[in-house]
């Protein structure tokens, strides 16, 4: 890869329950990803970050709490379809979008803007499904439905939330460990493709992130990489809303991630960092490195 790459940071937090996640996006520029992304010969520009309205600031009624079991669906879905312009200008101006969350509710737009004018494979990093829809949350919390929002699944498959540039088979989700009953079941039933902890207990990080890379690949121009932090052990990510046990180490994520900046990216999210449940900015540090690694950072 190398060559121009666009920053654009999504503050928002209305598709989880913990806020602060709107602040991930100056917690990770502080962490020096500038720095790495020129280090790695990428002329990085930021463009800032998308507006979010919150709760908190003016006019309460401009913000829609819940539309259904959806919390603040219809914000997020304004942020979302800005977002996608934003990517898919970004894309066509040649440069690289790199997206930073935020909640992991963006990934509706990223998809979204990456595949607008291209048929393309996600790989998905997450300790959890995210497949979800309103009828299934048992949160209400929209950071808990993007895969099921933009493979048109359930109550979206009337929306314009799923692009015609993603198929479910060529959908992996890597690393997953905690998976609501309503979405094991709609997942056997979809093409998604599936890795879990345990199978990268069985075969090993490497193995398995070539395979979801090959998933994503098959047929495509190109992979959108989502990473959300909770993917890692909460040992080594703390900043996260809603961490699980069991999750890869440092280690397994800098390989997979290495692996996957071997194949043709073409746009990655970092998500889901909270500098309020952070220690010392130690997730957002992470997350440098590991879009680092995932841009082609090499040990030598
Ligand atoms: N992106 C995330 N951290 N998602 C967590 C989702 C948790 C749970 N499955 C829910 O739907 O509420
Ligand atoms: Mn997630
Ligand atoms: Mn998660």
């Amino acid at each position: 890869m190398t060559g121009p790459l666009r920053i654009i940071g999504v503050p928002m937090d209305l598709g989880a329950d913990r806020r602060g996640v709107d602040m991930g996006p100056s917690a990770i520029r502080y962490a020096g990803l500038g720095d790495e992304l020129t280090a790695l010969d990428y002329d990085p520009s930021d463009v800032g970050d998308l507006p979010v309205t919150h709760p908190e600031v003016g006019d309460p009624d401009a913000v829609e709490p819940a539309t259904g079991h959806a919390k603040y669906v219809a914000e997020v879905r304004d942020v979302c379809t800005r977002l996608a312009d934003e990517v898919s200008e970004t894309l066509a101006d040649g440069a690289f979008p790199l997206v930073l969350g935020g909640d992991h509710s963006i990934a509706i737009g990223s998809v979204n803007g990456s595949a607008r004018d291209a048929d393309i494979g996600v790989v998905w990093f997450d300790a959890h499904a995210d497949f979800n829809t309103p009828a299934t949350t048992p949160s209400g919390n929209v950071h808990g439905m993007p895969v099921a929002a933009f493979l048109g699944e359930g109550e979206f498959a009337d929306s314009d939330w799923a692009p015609a540039g993603v198929d479910p088979s060529n959908v992996a989700l890597v690393g997953i460990r905690s998976v609501d009953a309503s979405e094991r079941a709609a997942l056997a039933d979809s093409d998604v493709t599936v890795f879990t902890m345990s199978d990268i207990d069985e075969r090993g990080i490497t193995d398995v992130t070539e395979d979801a890379l090959d998933v994503a690949s098959d047929g495509t121009d190109g992979i959108h990489v989502s990473l959300d932090l909770d993917w890692l052990d909460p040992n080594e990510a703390p900043g996260v809303g809603t961490p699980v046990r069991g999750g890869v180490t440092y280690r397994e994520a800098h390989a997979a991630l290495e692996r996957t900046a071997q194949r043709d990216v073409r746009s990655m999210e970092v998500v889901e960092v909270n500098p309020i449940l952070d220690r010392s900015n130690r997730t957002a540090e992470l997350a440098v490195e590991l879009a680092a690694s995932g841009l082609g950072k090499r040990i030598i």
